[in-house]
């Protein structure tokens, strides 16, 4: 289990973070909704080690991460996919792919096939430039990538942003086997409210740096949520 506790974050003398506290259980996947700047992705800063927090503690079955190097963290099996893909344009799709090894030991390092029967478009694309992919394409090789890491929670930021909603419906169910074949959690911050409530089974909503609502996915109101979604 993920455990984030009170958790502030900075930037400067800008509090992004406010006394953040949220889990993520083994099996579950666990959603974060909020709008644009209310904090999603410094939250996924915080626990992936890509920004340092200023207050709290942050907990991965067991062991303390805050202070931890991003790729210690990656060994603990944090998977991350960044808002925007963040692939290498000018590598190939398997020398993208690849770059997932680098926490593995040498013997472990191989492609998943859970990761082409996920998604069969990597496989016939293999060779081809990152930066030749659709949006869509990179986000499947962002997830791709991160599974190659062999993670024991997968953290997606905004997974479903500028996607069309053939390759989204594909990602939901992704999601929702790696929860259910693996047992690995998930977590995933969104402003997509249809695609949280049909995937999640747990649910925060984050406003202006603070948790303001948590709760299971099947309870969650719908007028509330939406009212913390728009501006
Ligand atoms: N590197 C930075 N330096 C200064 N302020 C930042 C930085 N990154 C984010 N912020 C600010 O921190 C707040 C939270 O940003 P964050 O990116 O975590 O929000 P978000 O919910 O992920 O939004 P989005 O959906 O737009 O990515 C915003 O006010 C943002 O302007």
């Amino acid at each position: 289990m993920l455990s984030v506790e009170n958790v502030n974050l900075h930037y400067g003398a800008a509090q992004a973070l406010r006394n953040v506290s949220i889990t993520a259980e083994m099996g579950k996947i666990t959603c974060v909704l909020g709008r644009n700047g209310v904090g999603k992705s410094s939250l996924l800063r915080a626990i992936t080690g890509q920004h340092p927090v200023s207050a709290g503690a942050i907990d991965f079955n067991g062991a303390a991460l805050a202070g931890m190097a991003p790729y210690r963290r990656a060994k603990e099996g944090i998977g991350y996919v960044p808002q925007g893909r963040e692939i290498f344009p000018l590598l190939t799709v398997k020398e993208n792919l690849e770059t997932g090894y680098a926490p593995l030991k040498r013997g472990d390092r191989s492609i998943p096939e859970d990761v082409f029967n996920l998604f069969p478009v990597l496989r016939s694309m293999l060779g081809r430039r990152g930066g030749d992919l659709s949006g869509g394409q990179q986000q499947q090789l962002a997830i791709g990538r991160a599974l190659v890491t062999r993670p024991k929670i997968l953290v997606l930021d905004e997974p479903t942003e500028g996607i069309q909603p053939s390759i989204i419906k594909d990602i939901g169910r992704a999601i929702r086997y790696l929860r259910d074949s693996t047992g690995m959690a998930i977590l995933l911050v969104e402003q997509y409210l249809d695609f949280c409530r049909e995937l999640a089974d747990h649910v925060y909503i984050l406003d202006r740096g603070a948790v303001v609502h948590e709760g299971a996915a099947e309870t969650l109101d719908t007028s509330e949520a939406r009212r913390h979604l728009t501006v």
